[in-house]
C-alpha cells in the first residue's frame, strides 16, 4: 500500500533578501485510501508543504525527509516525483499558452503510464471525464487555463487528477472560488478517484463547507509552519466555530 511520510520538514525561502524558514518540522502520513484535510490561518505555510512536496524550486528543504513508498521524494526531480506517483492540483493553476487542454493530458498520461495511452479507448477516456465534470467538449481544443474561469481552472484540475490516477494527490484549495454546483461536481470527482481506495488525499482548505462533500478521515490544524493538532471530521466543526485564535495564540503565531 502506497504511504506518503513527511517526517520533521523543514524549508525555507529566500524573500526580499532574507532566508525565512516557512515550514518548522512537519510530521505526516497519508496511506493509499485516506483523505486528510489540513486546515489552518493564512500564511501558516499550507501552499508551501504542497510545493515543496511537488518540488517546487524557489523552496529549501532544510532538514527532514520525506519518502514515497520507502523512496526518498526529496532526491526526485519535479517530473520523477509525478511519474512515481505525487499529483498537486495547484491554488493558481498557470496558463499554458499553446499547449491545448488534450495535448497536455495526452502527454501527461504518456508520460506517467510509460507508453502513449490507445488512442480509441483514450479519447473516449478524456471525454467520459470531461463529461463526468460538466466540462464542455470544446475545452480540449483550449489552451491550458489560458482564459478559463477560476472554476474551469478547478475542474481542469480534476481532471488531470481523474485522468492520471495518482497516489498521493494533494488538492491545494481546490474549493476556492467554486460556486455550489461546481463545488459539488468537484467534489464528485474527488470521490470517485477517493473511492478507487488506491489514492491518498491531501485536502488543503479553508471551508468546511467542501468537508461536507468529502468526508476526511483525519483533520489536521496548520499553524505557525507545523501540525499543531490532528483528530478526526469533527475538529473541522471545532475549526469552524471558534476559528483559529486559539492555535495562534498558544505559541503557534502563523509563520
Ligand atoms: N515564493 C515565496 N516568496 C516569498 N514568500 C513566500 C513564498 N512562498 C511562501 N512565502 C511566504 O511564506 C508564508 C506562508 O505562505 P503559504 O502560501 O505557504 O501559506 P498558506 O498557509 O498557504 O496561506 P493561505 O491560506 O493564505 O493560502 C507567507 O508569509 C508567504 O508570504
Amino acid at each position: 500500500m502506497a504511504t506518503l511520510e513527511i517526517r520533521d520538514l523543514h524549508v525555507t525561502v529566500e524573500a526580499d533578501n532574507a532566508t525565512k524558514e516557512i515550514l518548522k518540522g512537519v510530521d505526516l502520513t497519508v496511506k493509499q485510501g485516506e483523505t486528510h484535510a489540513i486546515m489552518g490561518p493564512n500564511g501558516s505555510g499550507k501552499s508551501t508543504l504542497a510545493y515543496s512536496l511537488a518540488g517546487h524550486p524557489k523552496y529549501t528543504i532544510t532538514g527532514g525527509t520525506v519518502l514515497l513508498d520507502g523512496e526518498d521524494v526529496l532526491e526526485m526531480s519535479v517530473d520523477e516525483r509525478a511519474r512515481a506517483g505525487l499529483f498537486l492540483a495547484m491554488q493558481y493553476p498557470v496558463e499554458v499558452p499553446g499547449v491545448s487542454v488534450s495535448n497536455f493530458l495526452r502527454t501527461s498520461a504518456t508520460a506517467i503510464r510509460g507508453e502513449a495511452p490507445k488512442l480509441r479507448t483514450w479519447v473516449k477516456e478524456v471525454k467520459e471525464a470531461m463529461q463526468r465534470l460538466n466540462m464542455d467538449p470544446s475545452f480540449a481544443e483550449r489552451n491550458v487555463n489560458e482564459g478559463f474561469s477560476g472554476g474551469e481552472k478547478k475542474r481542469h484540475e480534476i481532471l488531470q487528477l481523474e485522468l492520471l490516477k495518482p497516489k498521493v494527490a494533494i488538492l491545494d484549495e481546490t474549493d476556492s472560488g467554486l460556486d455550489v454546483d461546481a463545488l459539488r461536481i468537484v467534489s464528485e470527482g474527488v470521490n470517485r478517484v477517493r473511492e478507487s481506495g488506491e489514492v491518498g488525499t491531501l485536502l488543503i482548505t479553508h471551508y468546511t463547507r467542501i468537508l461536507r462533500y468529502i468526508k476526511p478521515d483525519h483533520v489536521h490544524v496548520f499553524s505557525g509552519g507545523r501540525i499543531v493538532e490532528s483528530g478526526g471530521a469533527e475538529l473541522a466543526d471545532k475549526l469552524e466555530d471558534e476559528g483559529y485564535e486559539a492555535y495562534t495564540t498558544k505559541g503557534g503565531a502563523s509563520a
